[in-house]
């Protein structure tokens, strides 16, 4: 049977991506209340990628070692080239998010945690309360993004004006060219949500 995509954006000429959806939250994830954390994520990218993409998610308590083997699962074993955390980067005794993930990665890349605190704090002055971090493990990026669903948009997506124009780039600006040289799929975004930026010699020819 033929099945038609169904976001005609999205076609057979972008690389497939998989990517892994982690939402770290105790009340959420023992249903205190409902869980907006993987719909935000889901929401965003769904209108920033034109890649067609595979997500896997999970919703989890902030118990470090269960964040790290959720990690591991989603790079080792389910192949997942992105992953985005939300959740449990603040200083209370319960928040182990960057710990976990520190605990998993091949690479520590700060410049992610320092530009996302520098984003946020267009938003809100408690940005410098959230110790998030990115790393890669293997072939794949992880970020953690602050619990808070409106913060998923503001630090990957950036600041904007009142006539909406970009001041501030987002930092999914630069995840594309990051996964290109961890040797993942090339991704493509769309510039009225995030313009990816690479350099001019890894630009793909238009097809
Ligand atoms: N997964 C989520 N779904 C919906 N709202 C959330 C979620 N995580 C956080 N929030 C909102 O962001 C606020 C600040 O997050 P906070 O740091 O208190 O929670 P957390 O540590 O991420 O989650 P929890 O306390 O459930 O473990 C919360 O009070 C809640 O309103
Ligand atoms: N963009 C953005 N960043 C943000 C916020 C926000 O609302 N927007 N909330 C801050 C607050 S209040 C906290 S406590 C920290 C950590 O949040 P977390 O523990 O839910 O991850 O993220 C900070 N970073």
């Amino acid at each position: 049977m033929t099945q038609t995509n169904p976001d005609p954006r999205q076609g057979a000429e972008f690389d497939p991506v998989h990517i892994g959806l982690v939402s770290i939250s105790d009340r959420a994830s023992s249903g205190v209340y409902a869980d907006q954390g993987l719909p935000a994520l889901r929401e965003w990218l769904d209108r920033a990628l034109l890649n067609p993409v595979r997500y896997t998610e999970r919703l989890i308590p902030d118990v470090r070692a269960t964040i790290a083997e959720t990690l591991r699962e989603l790079v080792d074993v389910a192949g997942c080239q992105l992953v985005l955390t939300t959740g449990g980067t603040g200083p209370a005794p319960r928040d182990v998010t960057p710990e976990a993930t520190i605990d998993v990665a091949d690479k520590l890349m700060p410049g992610f945690g320092e530009e996302m605190r520098r984003i946020s704090l267009n938003f809100v002055p408690t940005a410098i309360l959230s110790r998030q971090v990115a790393v890669i493990r293997k072939t794949c990026l992880i970020i953690n993004l602050p619990g808070q669903p409106k913060s998923i948009r503001e630090t990957l997506e950036g600041v904007r004006d009142g006539a909406g124009a970009v001041t501030v780039r987002g930092v999914f600006a630069a995840v594309p060219y990051c996964i290109d040289l961890i040797g993942g799929p090339y991704l493509e975004s769309d510039p009225a949500v995030c313009a990816a930026f690479r350099p001019k010699s890894a630009l793909r020819p238009q097809r």
